[in-house]
């Protein structure tokens, strides 16, 4: 049943990490603002729901098996243990729902009943309706729309690969039994971080991969370095593989495979498909606003998150940037610089830095060395391996690669790739000297206390 029309000021349509910050500024810059969003199962958006904080949450319950499994190695005796898989799930469920909760607190808190809970389409230019989960339909409209619906996992168009089924990022975490063999589709960020969990729970695990090194964005010795380091935990790799053929018999699902001139069957009992993700932009029917988008369905916007229609954003995954939460967060601080402090921000020339949450951690930021050579510059490069770093080796982790790339001309930072422990807390120092504009010589020579990661940026580029 349709009613009258709603009209607000602002509607925020998705409640990922963007749109659940920038509706209780909008409310406090005296906006009446709706925010829309799908389930009260996603309050808060993927990140904290099905994507970083469970992965992560799991990724830790993996850790401990770990650390457990190589303890005799430290001098403590322990069993062998044993990974009970729906307790792993259980603490991650309650993870979650704290998160999910305090994100409904917030937001209730903000917005009172202007919290919608529906599926949210435009109908004609700024003007949505949505559909609540009982099936009703609202008419609303605004002056200003806020995108941030976000994405989904990208389903490649395999024959068999829909009957014969298969795992995501999503159901993976639903399970309750271990594989006995995961095989996973896919040599990005979402396959490596379950091959190893998995691995470390004590399935077998193949990742396939499309590419001749996996990570294609990193540079090959980066990429080497952790494929190795992942073949030590005794994860095996097919890359420069295509899918020809899923087939599921009994327990076991097969795929037929083509790597070169030659064809491998490969036998698992589960299947993991990650391959990237698709926006969630065809429910949206943004052609009855106008709302332009790239080929692959993401939509387009200016360097301040602006799209084609004037009065409409887009915000976080679903406008083709860096698929990252504390991105989303930056688009937040755009919208806000620009439309509530009257400032002039732009998304051009942003740091961004990442971490792949392997053990050891794989941080990343600026460019690679490879993206450094196509652009032009002259370039010093530092390399050194994690075990000349002194807290490295108190804590037995030696493995990994510390690289950084610096501007010849300059002797500016332009990017930096850490393999070791700690990575993703230890890269926000280097990403500080490089958003100061400081030398690389500040790292060098600056006194960073004894024994810690971060002393390894001293080793690092006193390399150069
Ligand atoms: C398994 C996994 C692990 C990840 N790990 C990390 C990590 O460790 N660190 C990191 O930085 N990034 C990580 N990411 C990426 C990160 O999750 C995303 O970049 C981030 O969640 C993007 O958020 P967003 O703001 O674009 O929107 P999302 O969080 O995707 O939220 C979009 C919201 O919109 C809602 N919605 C969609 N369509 C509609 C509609 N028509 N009407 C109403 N509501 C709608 C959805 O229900 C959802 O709640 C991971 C991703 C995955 C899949
Ligand atoms: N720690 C983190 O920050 C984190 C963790 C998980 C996900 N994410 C975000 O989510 C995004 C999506 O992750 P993802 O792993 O799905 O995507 P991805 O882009 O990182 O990796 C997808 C991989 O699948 C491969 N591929 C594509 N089609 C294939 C096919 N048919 N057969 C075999 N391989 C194929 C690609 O070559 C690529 O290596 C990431 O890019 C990242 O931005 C971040």
């Amino acid at each position: 049943m349709e009613v009258n029309a709603q009209h607000y000021d602002d509607i925020i349509i998705g409640c990922g990490k963007a749109g659940k910050t920038l509706a209780p500024a909008l409310v406090a810059d005296g906006r009446k603002t709706a925010l829309v969003e799908r389930s009260l199962n996603m309050i808060g958006g993927g990140c904290i729901n099905i994507a970083c904080i469970p992965t992560k949450t799991m990724v830790a319950s993996a850790n401990i098996a770990n650390t457990v499994r190589k303890s005799a190695a430290y001098g403590v005796q322990s069993n062998t243990p044993t990974v009970n898989l729906a307790e792993v799930i259980q603490r991650k469920r309650a993870v979650v729902q704290g998160m999910r909760e305090m994100n409904l607190h917030n937001l209730e808190t903000a917005l009172g009943h202007e919290l919608i809970i529906g599926t949210a389409r435009f109908v004609a230019p700024k003007t949505i309706a949505v559909t609540t989960t009982e099936g009703n339909n609202r008419l609303l409209t605004a002056e200003r729309f806020f995108i941030n619906t976000g994405t989904r996992p990208l389903i490649p168009s395999i024959p068999g690969l829909t009957e014969a089924g298969f795992l995501t990022s999503e159901s993976i975490m639903e399970l309750e039994h271990l594989p006995e063999h995961l095989i996973v589709l896919g040599s990005g960020y979402i396959g490596l971080e379950f091959a190893q969990m998995f691995r470390r729970f004590g399935s077998g695990v193949t990742v396939i991969g499309q590419n001749e090194q996996i990570l294609s964005q990193q540079d090959p010795d980066i990429a080497i370095a952790v494929q190795r380091l992942l073949e030590k935990d005794g994860i095996e790799f097919l890359l420069k593989a295509k899918v020809l053929r899923v087939d599921r018999t009994g327990n076991e699902t097969i795929l037929q495979t083509q790597v070169g001139d030659r064809e491998i069957s490969l036998q698992g009992s589960h299947l993991l498909v990650a391959v990237g993700r698709a926006p969630n932009t065809e429910s949206l029917n943004l052609a009855a606003a106008g709302v332009a988008t790239d080929t692959r369905g993401f939509i387009q916007v200016s360097d301040r998150l602006e799209t084609n229609i004037p009065g409409i954003w887009a915000l976080g995954d679903i406008n083709g940037g860096p698929q990252y939460t504390h991105i989303s967060l930056d688009d937040y601080r755009t919208i806000k610089a620009n439309l509530i402090d009257g400032g002039d921000r732009s998304t051009r020339d942003r740091l961004v830095p990442s971490c792949l949450f392997i053990d050891p951690e794989l941080a990343h930021v600026g460019l690679t060395e490879t993206e450094a050579q196509q652009q032009g510059y002259a370039i010093r490069v530092a390399k050194v391996d994690a075990s000349a770093v002194p807290r490295a080796r108190t804590l037995g982790q030696t493995d990994g690669l510390l690289k950084a790339i610096v501007d010849a001309d300059t002797g500016r930072i332009l990017g930096c790739s850490l393999l070791c422990h700690e990575a993703g807390e230890v890269i926000s120092t280097v990403q500080m000297v490089m958003q100061a504009q400081m030398p690389y010589t500040v790292l060098r020579d600056g006194i960073l206390t004894h024994p810690t990661m971060t002393e390894g940026l001293n080793i690092l580029f006193s390399k150069l």
